[in-house]
């Protein structure tokens, strides 16, 4: 938050593009929020790519932050920033631990999640809390309580609250009012510092964030706010960048006076810790450091040693050595099926669930480039369970009510499906995290996780889309048999076996009169799998009832239809599939098992035999020795760039 001075555009970085300062509005005269996103992510590259350019990006900063400020830091006589250089190399000064206050009446009220205390009780301006009237807000939540004396007060705080309990206007409104005591600046003044600087893991929650700001800003025309997202126009102008990072950091009138740390823990987990080191030394000494996070492991509070003030409070509204951070009432249950038989499930699930609520929004988690592969599906499947869209051919389906979300889509893109989803209701969205922690999509009445999540902590944060602001919600984990170790984790959690969805009754109706012609119209991945049963005789009751006529017909229909899928679809999820599960500790441990089990996930698609995956990629997974991947030969003699593995046939 910083000076408004109309200058978006100054930096010569402004429009859509990464890396672009984006202005808020309005004519800068007191200050700006700026709202950076540290997530990894080009509009339309490759993850690979972006995770290169990610560490490109961050070296940048890094570069950045040590070339202009060096000097300052040594002229610096003790205290912040030296100290906090010093830190970064792992030498933490033994700093008191700040010991939490629990904030009485919050634990176990998840029936709850405002307190009785109410905006216009608290010693805020006039103009913030018409904002705050204007946004429908009343009463405080439990955080907001909690935390706006204590940072009004001026304390560098670490709040560790539930989500969706309104963090964002936790931070945001005591921000503000810093901003507000600022003495103003000249007129004539040609740029407006930067007073705050929200760092969020992720441009959807940057996104966010300016859009509450903006809220809260109404009626304060002299208080701007900018994001700064990384991306690859950040990559190819880094001296603009370095410009606007050194804006940023140090922007006048004594420079950044409250950095605040959103989703500390996510950033963390993203790896982001080096660059918030360095952020944290390049901006001023004298500021209030405010660090938000659902949750505060070991990680947390290292950073907490190295941003913080000793004497900061830790205000936490869950209760110590709780991490349990949903908010609400979640039902939440768990599936066991193999892995071929996902897909009738989920689609039996939705049904299910839709035809139960006719306010759904579901948000659907496979792993990361699944997404695609997932969506598409699901189209097919929505289509062809609808009337005019049956006709359809498959791979030309779009569905009216299902719609995706992950980090190779464009920017521009994710942000419209972002909003249309926050906004409506009867949808369905497949995502990747993208836009999972600390998204806010309000009313999401199902969360549906496929496949096993990284740990703990991430089923409680897509689980976490749910039940926000007290409301109820629904989670469903769907596991194959394999991944079932992962419920020993979350035991303690109030989570339940799901009975089996029912077979959906419409589209009984609709396979039995015309077998054939309806099968075809019918999703090919849900008609594969039908194929699949029958081959093996074990017809469950998962499955639509399949005429006997039909079971010659299958393999018939089944090629048919396989042939008509995005073969890259598949390909981008067999990769993602492999890549993912090699990164768990539990899988990678047996290789042979691993290559197995992509075989498995990679017939349960209908291929027969599994995608080529790029050299460079199998090197990066330490599946290129692997005895698996022999196909050096094969690859030469096909003189392709792409290392062709075929981990079906390469069996040791
Ligand atoms: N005092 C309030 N009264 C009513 N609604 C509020 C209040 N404060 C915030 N909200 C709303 O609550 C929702 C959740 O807020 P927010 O996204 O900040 O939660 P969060 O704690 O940051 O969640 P997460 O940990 O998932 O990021 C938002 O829609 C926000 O507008």
């Amino acid at each position: 938050m910083s000076e408004r001075g109309g200058r978006g555009s100054e930096f010569g970085y402004g429009g859509s593009g990464c890396g672009g300062l984006k202005k808020g509005g309005k004519d800068l005269r007191r200050g700006r929020v700026v709202i950076s996103e540290e997530e990894s992510g080009d509009d339309d590259e490759e993850e690979e790519e972006e995770e290169e350019g990610d560490d490109r990006l961050m070296k940048s900063f890094r570069d950045l932050i040590s070339e202009e400020y060096s000097e300052e830091e040594d002229e610096d006589d003790g205290g912040g920033g030296g100290d906090v250089l010093k830190n970064a190399s792992g030498l933490f000064p033994a700093k008191r631990e700040a010991s939490p206050l629990v904030v009485p009446g919050s634990l176990g009220r998840s029936d709850s999640y405002l307190s009785e205390t109410r905006f216009d009780q608290c010693s805020v301006s006039s103009s913030s809390l018409k904002g705050i009237k204007d946004a429908g807000y009343e009463h405080m939540t439990v955080v907001q309580e909690a935390t706006l004396p204590v940072i009004l007060k001026g304390k560098d705080v670490l709040a560790k609250a539930k989500t969706g309990t309104g963090k964002t206007v936790a931070f945001l409104l005591p921000s503000i009012e810093v901003v507000l005591k600022s003495p103003p600046i000249d007129r004539d003044q040609k740029r407006s510092p930067i007073f705050v600087l929200i760092i969020c893991p992720t441009r959807e929650l940057a996104s966010q964030a300016t859009a509450e700001a903006n809220t809260l800003l109404k009626y304060h025309p002299s208080i701007g706010v900018q994001v700064v997202i990384g991306g690859r126009d950040f990559l190819w102008s880094r001296n603009g960048c370095q410009q606007i990072l050194a804006r940023i950091c140090n922007s006048g009138h004594g420079g950044v006076k409250v950095p605040v740390l959103d989703e500390a823990d996510h950033l963390l987990d993203m790896g982001f810790r080096g660059d918030i080191e360095h952020i944290i030394a390049a901006v001023p000494k004298q500021r209030q450091t405010l660090l938000f996070s659902a949750i505060v492991p070991e990680e947390v509070r290292q950073i907490c040693h190295i941003a913080l003030k000793r004497d900061h409070e830790f205000i936490d509204t869950i209760g110590q050595g709780t991490e349990e951070t949903l908010t609400g009432r979640v039902r939440q249950m768990h599936l066991v099926a193999p892995l071929d038989k996902h897909f009738s499930l989920l689609y039996s699930l939705l049904k299910e669930h839709i035809s139960d609520d006719v306010d759904y929004k579901v948000e659907c988690r496979p792993k990361a480039s699944s997404v695609k592969y997932i969506h598409q599906s699901s189209c097919i499947l929505h289509n062809c369970n609808g009337h005019k869209a049956c006709c359809r051919p498959p791979w030309r389906a779009k569905s009216e009510r299902t719609r995706e979300i992950h980090s190779r889509k464009p920017q521009s893109y994710r942000t419209r499906i972002s909003d249309e989803f926050r906004k409506s209701k009867g949808l369905i969205l497949v995502t990747s995290d993208v836009s999972a922690r600390g998204v806010d999509y309000p009313d999401v009445t199902l969360v549906i996780q496929v496949g096993l999540p990284a740990d703990r902590q991430q089923y409680v944060h897509r689980l976490g889309r749910t039940g926000r602001k007290g409301k109820e919600g629904q989670g469903i984990l769907l596991l194959a048999p394999w991944e079932e170790f992962f419920l020993s984790s979350i035991k303690d959690l109030p989570i339940t076996k799901a009975s089996l969805p029912l077979v959906d009754p419409e589209m009984r109706k609709k396979i039995l009169p015309d077998a054939f012609a309806r099968a075809l119209s019918l999703s090919l991945v849900c008609v594969f799998f039908q194929w699949k049963s029958v081959q093996e005789g074990s017809l469950s009751q998962l499955m639509i009832p399949w005429p006997k006529e039909m079971k010659n017909l299958g393999l018939v229909m089944v090629k048919r239809a396989l042939s008509h899928v995005e073969m890259k679809n598949k390909e981008a999820a067999y990769q993602a599939w492999l890549g993912y599960y090699n990164s768990s500790k539990v899988v990678r441990r047996d290789k042979y098992k691993l290559v197995e089990l992509a075989n498995e996930f990679s017939r349960s698609m209908g291929l027969d035999n599994p995608p080529a995956i790029p050299k460079l990629v199998l090197g990066k997974w330490a599946l290129r020795t692997f005895p698996v991947c022999v196909l050096n030969s094969f690859s030469a003699i096909l003189g392709d760039f792409m290392f062709l593995i075929n981990v079906a046939v390469c069996r040791p």
